[in-house]
């Protein structure tokens, strides 16, 4: 791809990697970012992947002699093996997988930091996108062409997307962490205790009234409290796109909450719509009769991320006897990789908790853009089809984002920054 011809737009970020939009395709590219005061890794991790084919279908096939392997950043083949994984355990529908590794020059490095500088979060400046290559995915905050195909979509109507990264939707307790937390007793779950560390270190200005476990309660009240809650207070949890174009979250620029209510032609019809959408959404099973998971029962997002973050809880007491090196390897993962696994029974404790750490950080996207026509009964049995109280019809796509593989340390950092957070509980 010529970057140097192609309409770039800033989408987000996040505390790894830069993502923009390429508009014209419907495509997003993802950028790996590093300390602006340290030698990028990946820079080497460069050399790799420029040595491998930037066809994924040759890539996939790619392994790197273990020699070679650079032990604290995982390769771009093995990242594309990790990303399949867990689509086949959490159903290909919800995930889209890398579609190429693009090369960025420097000039393409430039272009694409001076399109983003104006919109880039005050506290992510400390960043910049590094190395020489990206991956190539879906614009998540699109509907798919094939989605869309035969569907006749309202065009005086905007496509809005919600991001969500709803964190750890399962609550610690004594037992559970075998006195390894001190959990002061304050009965708050991991995301509102980390509220107050992030406080006192000057992360957010305001504590959030946000709890994942309403999100992940699948009741309807408790589900809405969260999602207003998130939207009042959206800190890197929530984000709202119109037609690919990021208009609420933490980035330089964002409207304001009380902007929201007088916005486009969803605002208008009030909160309530987008927020049934959200719930209803994250509470559907978007799974194709015809696909399998490893999962006995087809779930809703909610409870297909419930269940592997669960991983950790039932993993936690084996973690907590286990001594760990405190460098950032990728050997856990690499085993996992290495086993061609279908099932969960197939991994050992360490390799269960690996993959749960990377479902508590990951984000749901939730698309959707109102439908022209009344739908008949019928046609709801399509998943897609979301009907909201005041008699709209939305077509809808969920997807999982942020699905990195985390490094052998994660355990020890977690065990960390969670006796830190209840340690700051005023
Ligand atoms: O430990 P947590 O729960 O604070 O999660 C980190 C996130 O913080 P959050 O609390 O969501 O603001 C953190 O997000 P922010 O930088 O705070 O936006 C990262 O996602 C981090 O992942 P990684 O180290 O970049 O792979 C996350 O670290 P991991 O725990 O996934 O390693
Ligand atoms: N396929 C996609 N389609 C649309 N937007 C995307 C896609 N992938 C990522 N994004 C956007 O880019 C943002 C940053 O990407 P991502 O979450 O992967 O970064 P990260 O640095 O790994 O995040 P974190 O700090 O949570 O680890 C996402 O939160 C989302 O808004």
């Amino acid at each position: 791809m010529d970057f140097s011809q192609i309409e770039l737009i800033y989408r987000a970020e996040g505390n790894a990697n830069l993502v923009v939009a390429i508009p014209q395709y419907k495509k997003v590219l993802r950028l790996p970012k590093a300390n602006i005061s340290t030698k990028s890794s990946s820079s080497t991790a460069t050399s790799s992947s420029r040595s491998l084919s930037c066809d994924l279908k040759g890539l996939a096939n790619t392994r790197i002699p273990s020699s070679e392997q650079q032990e604290d950043i995982l390769n771009p083949a093995d990242n594309l093996a990790y990303t399949k994984l867990l689509g086949t355990l959490i159903g290909s529908e919800y995930i889209y997988v890398p579609d190429s590794v693009a090369i960025i020059s420097q000039t393409d490095s430039e272009k694409i930091s001076s399109i983003c500088r104006p919109f880039r979060p005050a506290h992510r400046r400390d960043k910049k996108i590094c190395g020489q290559f990206g991956y190539i995915l879906p614009d998540a905050t699109l509907l798919p062409d094939n989605l869309c195909a035969n569907i006749q979509l309202l065009p005086t109507t905007n496509t809005f997307a919600i991001e969500i990264k709803p964190k750890q939707g399962w609550k610690l307790t004594e037992t559970v962490n075998s006195n390894l937390i001190d959990l002061r007793n304050s009965g708050k779950c991991r995301y509102c205790a980390m509220q107050f560390s992030k406080l006192k270190n000057c992360k957010i200005s305001a504590l959030s009234s946000y709890c994942p476990l309403d999100l992940f309660s699948g009741i309807q009240s408790r589900m809405e409290t969260a999602i207003h809650a998130l939207l009042r207070c959206p800190q890197n949890n929530l984000r709202i796109f119109e037609n690919g174009n990021l208009i609420y979250g933490d980035h330089s620029g964002s409207l304001l909450f009380t902007d929201l209510q007088g916005r486009g032609s969803l605002f208008e019809k009030n909160f309530k719509t987008m927020v049934e959408i959200v719930r209803k959404a994250l509470l559907t099973n978007y799974i194709h009769s015809e696909e399998t998971t490893s999962f006995d029962e087809r779930s809703c997002v909610l409870e297909t991320i419930l269940k592997i973050q669960q991983l950790a809880e039932e993993n936690f007491a084996f973690m907590s006897k286990r001594s760990y090196e405190d460098c950032k390897s990728y050997q856990v993962v690499r085993n996992i990789l290495r086993k061609n696994i279908t099932t969960l029974d197939d991994l050992l404790p360490e390799e269960r908790y690996s993959l749960s750490a990377t479902l508590m950080d990951c984000s749901i996207i939730i698309t959707f853009h109102e439908m022209a026509l009344e739908k008949k009964e019928d046609d709801f049995k399509n998943s897609h089809f979301i009907k909201t109280e005041d008699g709209s019809t939305f077509l809808t796509k969920v997807t999982i984002v942020d699905l990195d593989a985390k490094p052998d340390n994660h355990f020890r950092k977690y065990v960390n920054t969670t006796n830190e957070a209840y340690a700051s509980i005023s």
